[in-house]
C-alpha cells in the first residue's frame, strides 16, 4: 500500500515537471519543463518498424524538438522488448516504385536530421535495436541499454549490401576494423557484448534509470555555448554525412535499383517467410 503511493507521488512529481509538446498516434513526444529535455517515443506497434509514414512522423518530431529549442532529445520506446526492429521489410517487398523513392527519400532525410541534431541526443535503448533501429540509435551521441536484449546490422546475413550512410554511422562510433567485420557477419550483439566494444556507452536495469542517464549525458552541455556544440558537432560528423547531403540522388537511386533485383527480392522473401514461421511454431 505504501510502495503504491510512493509511486504515485513520483509519478505525480513527473507528470508535473513534463509538459506535452507534440504527439501522434506513431510518436509522443513529452519536454521536461525544468531541464528542457524531450523525450521522444516511438509507437508504432507492435515493433516499431519503420515504414514510410512512421520515418516521417520520427522526422516532423525531431525538427519540432529543435525548432522549439528544447536542450536535447532522447529517444525511446513504448514497447518494453523492442527499441526498433528497423526497416519495415514490407515497404521493400515488391515495391511501388513511387512508394519506394518516397520511403527511401524519407529515410534519408530522417537519418541526416537525426545525425546531425544540432541539439544533444541519446538513446535509452529498452529493447531489441536492430538493422536500422541500431542505426537510428548510434545515430545519437550516447547509447543507454537495457540488459539482455540484442543490438546489430545483420543485413548481409539476409542478402542485404549495407548502404554507405549506415557503414558510416557505424564508423563514427566504432573502429574500423570493428565494423569491418561486424558488417561482414551480419554480428548482433548481445547488450553485454554491445558494451565491450563500446557500441553503447552503459547497461541499466530499468527504462526509468535508462532515461535519468540520458538526461544527466544532455546535461552535461549545460555549461556550453549551444551554436558552438551545434557548429562543431556538424564539423565532426559532415564527413561522414557528406554523400547524403551533397548527392543524395546518387545513393537513392543505387538503393532503388538493388532493392529491384531479382536476388534481392528472393532473399527478402525467404527472410519474411522466416519471421513468420517462428511466429507459428
Ligand atoms: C555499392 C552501393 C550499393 C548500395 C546498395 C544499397 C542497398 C540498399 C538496400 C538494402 C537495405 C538494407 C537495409 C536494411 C535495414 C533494415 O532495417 S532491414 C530490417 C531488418 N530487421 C529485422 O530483420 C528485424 C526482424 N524482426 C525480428 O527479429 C523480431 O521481430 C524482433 C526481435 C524485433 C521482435 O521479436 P518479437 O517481439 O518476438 O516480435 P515478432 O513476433 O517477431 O514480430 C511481430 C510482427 O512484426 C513483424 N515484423 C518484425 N520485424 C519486422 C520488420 N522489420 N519489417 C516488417 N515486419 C516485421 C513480424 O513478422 C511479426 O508479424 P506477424 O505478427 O507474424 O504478422
Amino acid at each position: 500500500m505504501l510502495r503504491s503511493r510512493t509511486k504515485l507521488i513520483e509519478l505525480g512529481k513527473r507528470q508535473l515537471c513534463r509538459s506535452m509538446c507534440k504527439s501522434s498516434e506513431l510518436t509522443l513526444v513529452e519536454v521536461d519543463d525544468k531541464t528542457g529535455i524531450a523525450t521522444l517515443t516511438m509507437n508504432k506497434p507492435p515493433v516499431n518498424s519503420c515504414n514510410l509514414e512512421f520515418l516521417r512522423a520520427l522526422k516532423s518530431a525531431m525538427k519540432e524538438i529543435e525548432s522549439n529549442k528544447c536542450s536535447g532529445i532522447i529517444l525511446t520506446s513504448s514497447n518494453d522488448k523492442v527499441f526498433s526492429s528497423g526497416l519495415d521489410l514490407n515497404e521493400l517487398r515488391q515495391p511501388n516504385p513511387e512508394r519506394l523513392a518516397t520511403f527511401w527519400k524519407e529515410l534519408q532525410e530522417m537519418w541526416v536530421t537525426l545525425y546531425l541534431s544540432n541539439v544533444p541526443t541519446a538513446a535509452a535503448i529498452n529493447g531489441h535495436a536492430l538493422a536500422v533501429g541500431c542505426v537510428m540509435a548510434a545515430a545519437c551521441e550516447y547509447r543507454v541499454m537495457l540488459p539482455d536484449f540484442t543490438i546489430g546490422i545483420h543485413a548481409t546475413k539476409f542478402g542485404y549490401v549495407v548502404p554507405p550512410f549506415i557503414v558510416n554511422t557505424y564508423l563514427s562510433v566504432l573502429p574500423h576494423p570493428v565494423v569491418e567485420r561486424a558488417l561482414l557477419q551480419g554480428k548482433i550483439f548481445s547488450t553485454q557484448e554491445a558494451l565491450q566494444i563500446n557500441l553503447i556507452d552503459e547497461v541499466v536495469n530499468s527504462k526509468d534509470e535508462a532515461l535519468c542517464k540520458c538526461a544527466d549525458f544532455i546535461g552535461s552541455f549545460e555549461q556550453t555555448n549551444p551554436v558552438a556544440r551545434a557548429l562543431t558537432k556538424r564539423q565532426l560528423r559532415a564527413p561522414f554525412a557528406k554523400q547524403l547531403l551533397e548527392d543524395p540522388e546518387t545513393e537513392l537511386r543505387e538503393s532503388l535499383e538493388y532493392i529491384n533485383t531479382p536476388l534481392f527480392q528472393e532473399s527478402l522473401d525467404q527472410y519474411l517467410l522466416q519471421l513468420k514461421k517462428k511466429n507459428k511454431k
